[in-house]
């Protein structure tokens, strides 16, 4: 759907894309990824026309865009900046419904879209009414997805959109934008230097290098596992084989440890696993702990992370090095206790994978 075709742009004598070829498949994310000034703004932008190559072209549906009005192309692409861009002055329905008003729809019909659309990226009907400074970065940044998608566009191009958030905010608007994807299926083009992102989010990731070269284009996996040379080793990072984990799946044998209800009184010795009543963990008893009583919160030893079954083993390997116990504990998807696992189990059961793999 979207093509470059050897395109160049030059700032007078900085060559901010050099000659640059790639093509985004339909209904993907692609990710653009790289140190600052390595030409990812000015690539983004070239699809919308924000930025007119210096030569080459870039097709939209086999169309040059250079061939299309700027104002009818840029209404049907979704774009979402930093600190989402928002007009301060209007409420959040406006700034949602600005596009469909653009294209012709009565403000009160745009309104009343525009409360679908909130809904669509998980913010409450009544944050509508309020303007965007009396809202947090993140939902600010919803705000701004919203706005994207309004008028319902194949394509949508994101330039760093959630840069400007702490990074639980951040984890949470990637999984949401996740969430979106398996519903909308877009054609996404997203800009980030942050690699964990790029990996997180792309189902391919291109990496720039400096002077606009493309480094290398890939599936997050074969990223991680094969980079194409020294600066793209160098960009994905010394740990990329622990984070490599995060595509890594495979069958876990968890075992039984002894467990202990909340409210019930406490026996045997050594780790025991404490849950509520639903069965879920809360935490562990430590070896030679003399409960005298009924178990109680407050004798509690904190627990690790949890890790749900079917997950990638990155997460199972978490949950084991982050238990006092050593034992990571696993849960089922409504979060119930369904064994724990040791890390040496996690590992071996990776080496396996890792076997099968590559034959
Ligand atoms: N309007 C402009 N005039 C002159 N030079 C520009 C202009 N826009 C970008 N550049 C230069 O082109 C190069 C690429 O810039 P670009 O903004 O595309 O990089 P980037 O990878 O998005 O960087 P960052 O991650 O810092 O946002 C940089 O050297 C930049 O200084």
């Amino acid at each position: 759907m979207i093509g470059f075709q050897d395109v160049r742009k030059e700032y007078g004598s900085t060559v901010a894309v050099h000659d640059l070829r790639l093509s985004l498949p339909d209904g993907a994310i692609t990710v653009l990824v790289g140190p600052s000034g390595c030409g990812k703004t000015t690539l983004l932008r070239m699809v919308n026309r924000m930025v007119e190559p210096t030569s080459g072209r870039v097709l939209l549906d086999g169309t040059d865009v250079r061939e299309l009005d700027p104002a009818r192309l840029r209404r049907g692409i979704g774009y979402v900046i930093q600190q989402a861009g928002l007009f301060p002055h209007r409420d959040v329905l406006d700034n949602v419904g600005t596009v469909l008003v653009l294209g012709g729809t009565g403000r009160r019909e745009a309104r009343r879209r525009a409360v679908e659309l909130l809904d669509l990226v998980g913010l409450p009907a009544e944050l509508g009414t309020r303007y965007p400074a009396q809202l947090s970065g993140g939902q600010q940044q919803r705000v701004g997805v919203a706005r994207a998608l309004a008028a319902d566009p194949p394509v949508l191009l994101m330039d760093e959109p959630f840069s400007a958030v702490d990074p639980v905010v951040r984890q949470g608007l990637q999984d949401e934008l996740l969430r979106l994807q398996g519903e909308l299926g877009k054609t996404v083009l997203f800009v980030t230097h942050d690699i964990d992102e790029a990996v997180k989010l792309g189902d391919r990731v291109a990496v720039l290098r400096q002077g606009g070269h493309l480094a290398q284009v890939a599936a997050p996996d074969e990223l991680l596992a094969r980079p194409a040379d020294d600066f793209v080793t160098g960009f994905v990072g010394r740990d990329r084989g622990y984070r490599r984990l995060s595509f890594v799946d495979g069958q876990l044998h968890p075992q039984s440890v002894d467990t202990v209800v909340l409210g019930d009184p406490v026996s045997g010795s050594g780790w025991r696993l404490a849950l509520d009543t639903d069965r879920a963990p809360r935490g562990w008893v430590p070896p030679q702990s003399d409960v005298d009583g009924p178990l109680a919160e407050n004798h509690l030893v904190a627990g690790g992370s949890l890790h749900a079954l079917g997950r990638p083993l990155r997460g199972a390997l978490d949950a084991a090095l982050s238990a006092p116990s050593g034992l990571g504990v696993v849960v089922d998807g409504s979060g119930r206790y369904a064994g724990v696992v040791t890390a040496e189990h996690v590992l071996d059961v990776i080496q396996r994978e890792r076997g099968v793999r590559t034959g």
